[in-house]
This record gives C-alpha cells, structure tokens and sequence, in this order.
C-alpha cells in the first residue's frame, strides 16, 4: 500500500515553493483572524438580532408588495472615520423615526470599494488609508461600527464585494448591494444566493440592465460553491436561493432613472418571470457623478411615486456630514465629514430629499387605496 507518507518530500515543503513555480507574484502571506474569533470579540446583542431580523423582514416585505413604504438605502460613499460616521447615524436615525410611515431607511454602510482601476478599497481592505492593509483591524472596526449603528436602532446596508469578508459581517448586515462591475460575477451571484438578507443588484456600468435580471434569476436558485466557514476552514457551501432580490438602476452611458426607464427595466424584469420593481440609485451614472444632481433626481423620481408608481420600492442616496469629495492625500489632514469616495450631499440638503420622498409615499398610498 502506497502511504501518503511515501511521497512526502525529505525536506517539508515551506511557504516558500523551491519548485519556483507557485506563488510567483505572491510578495507574502499575513495571518487573518478568523470569523469565529470576531464574532466572539463582538457577538451581537439581542436587541441588534432582534433589528437586523425585523428590517430585513420589513424589506422583504416591501418587496413582495405587503408594504406600501419606500425602502431609502442612505449614507456616506464609504465609510472612513468611526466617529463622523456614528455623527451622520444619529442624525439619521432621528429623520428615520420621524418618516417611519412611509420611509424604511436603512444606513448606507460601505466598507467594500470597487475600483474602475485602482484606489483606495475602503475601510476594510486599507482602514489606516496608507497602504499598511491592516485588514484584521479593519474588520474589527467594521463590526464594531455596525453593532454602534444598529443600537441607535437603525438597520445597515452594504455592498459585498470580497467574497470572504461577508463571513464576518453578514449577519449584522439588513440589506446588501452587488454593485455594477461585479453584478455579472457568478460567484457574487452564488454568493446572494445564500446570503440571509435582501440583496439588490446594480446595473451594468454601460448602463445594461438585462445582467441584473440574470444575476436575480441566478441568485433565486440554489448553489454550491467554494467558501471559508466562520472557523476559517474551506468548505463546500450550499445554498437554499435568495428570492428577496432586486435591480437597482444606478445609469451607464446615461442616466436611467425616467418614467420610460422604470417602465423599460420593469418591461423586462416582467417577461423574465421576475417582479416589475426596482429601486433608483440616485447617484452614480444617474447624476452623472455630480452630487447636488442627486436632489434633481430625487425630485423626478418623487414625482413619478406620487404618480402612483408602486414599482418604485426603493432609492439609494449617497450622503455624508458634509457636500462633496476629497482625496487622500498621504501626510494631510482630511476634512470633518467629507467623503473620500464619491462626492455626497451634505446631511442638511438629505433632509429635504427625504421629507419630499416621504410626500411623495403619502401621496402614492392616497392615490392607491382610492
Ligand atoms: O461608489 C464609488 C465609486 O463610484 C466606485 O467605487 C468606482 O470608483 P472609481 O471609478 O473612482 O474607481
Ligand atoms: C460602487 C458603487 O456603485 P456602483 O456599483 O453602481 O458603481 C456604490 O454604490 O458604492
């Protein structure tokens, strides 16, 4: 009987592959703490299971049409600073109880940063912003920040981007994003299909809607598929479905957020066998990148719910302390509550986006019911 013992090599092989062949543009491999080990670092509370089950139960609600409220995905591009983004919650949370009737609003989290090239990829993945990838402090400071955001009593929402990092955050996490360039992937496919909240998945960056669709026909069945357990070990996954998806129409070469637009994605939507519904990002290619845009687009987008457009179940805004951007500039102090991603609305001009959003349900529901 040949033992696995016989061909093993006289020398133990080390990390370093003297065969030259494996691991050639590896420059090192760092220890990650596993996800087992955070969680028992920062377990979530009842009252945080208790938010987490009921926001992602009220949105799927919404989803399936038992809930007449708009679902408001709004918040800094991305997350930077603890405390400015514990700032924007506080204030977030109070306009989110006072519009609970018609607005669900969910706190836009974002740790994960896709790149058209190259940058910073976000809290996570860089969290000291010098190129160090501290990734177990990012991780840490992650959680930390959500279980913070949901005792105010308020849900997060976040994109998945890396396909292990959900493992240490996902069961915090209320509503989650596959963005434009990764709604195509089929791991982030597979990956929404186990995932345990609703997911929305963003159109193409050419502004192509049709891989949306795909990605929510493929997220609804079951897979198997390759992933890391909350011990750190491989594992073969397998996954039940997600049918608590939806398109969110965040433009391409133009902006896609018109009446003819909605109309058009839930034409397509329809003939897939899919629910005509979708939620408009109103940033991104639907403003062309310029923030204050967001409000003009709001203001379309309220017109065409208070029309009575029951197809609109949700908006993703993106909104910070302050208006605007700024770069990450090594050595330089960044500026309070000011994105380092996409440029952002300030709060204060959120404020009137969300009260017209929520006329705009009142109106809706008026109109319906009759
Ligand atoms: O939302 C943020 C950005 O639009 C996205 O991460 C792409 O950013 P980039 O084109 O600046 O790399
Ligand atoms: C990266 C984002 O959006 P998109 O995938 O639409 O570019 C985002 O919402 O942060």
């Amino acid at each position: 009987m040949t033992t696995l013992h016989a061909h093993r090599p006289a020398t133990p092989l080390s990390t370093h592959d003297a065969t030259r062949i494996d691991d050639v543009r590896i420059k090192s491999v760092r220890p990650l703490i596993t996800p087992a080990i955070l969680e028992e670092w920062l377990p979530a509370p009842v009252a945080a299971q208790r938010l987490v089950e009921s926001s992602r139960a009220a949105i799927s609600r919404v989803l399936h049409g038992q809930d007449d409220r708009l679902i408001v995905v709004v918040g800094p591009c991305s997350i930077h600073d603890h405390e400015q983004a514990m700032a924007y919650a506080r204030l977030l949370q109070a306009q989110a109880a006072a519009l609970s009737q018609e607005l669900l609003v969910v706190m836009r989290v974002y740790f994960e940063k896709p790149r058209t090239t190259v940058g910073w990829k976000g809290y996570i993945n860089d969290p000291r912003m010098d190129g160090s990838f501290a990734i177990n402090e990012g991780l840490e400071m992650a959680r930390a920040l959500v279980l913070d955001v949901l005792a105010l009593g308020l849900p997060v929402g976040t994109e998945f981007l890396d396909l292990l990092s959900p493992q240490y955050i996902s069961d915090l996490v209320s509503w989650g994003a596959i963005g434009a360039r990764t709604t195509e992937s089929q791991s982030h496919r597979q990956l929404a299909s186990g995932l345990s909240c609703p997911v929305g998945f963003k159109n193409g960056t050419d502004g192509g809607v049709k891989v949306a669709s795909d990605a929510i026909l493929a997220a609804q069945s079951a897979h198997a598929f390759m992933g890391m357990t909350k011990m750190g070990q491989a594992a073969i996954f397998e996954t039940r479905g997600n049918q608590d998806c939806h398109v969110i129409l965040r433009g391409g070469k133009a902006p896609n957020y018109s009446a003819a637009d909605v109309q058009a994605a839930c034409d397509m939507l329809h003939k897939a066998g899919l629910r005509p519904q979708v939620m408009i990002d109103l940033s991104h290619a639907n403003s062309s990148k310029q923030h204050r845009r967001q409000i003009d687009v709001a203001q379309d987008v309220a017109a065409q719910i208070a029309a009575g457009d029951a197809r609109i179940t949700g908006v993703m805004i993106e909104s910070h302390l302050e208006e605007g951007r700024q770069d990450i500039e090594p050595g330089q102090p960044l500026k309070h509550g000011v994105s380092v991603t996409d440029a952002c609305i300030s709060f204060a001009q959120t404020v009137p986006v969300l009260e017209q959003l929520a006329a705009a349900v009142r109106t809706r529901r008026a109109k319906n019911k009759a």
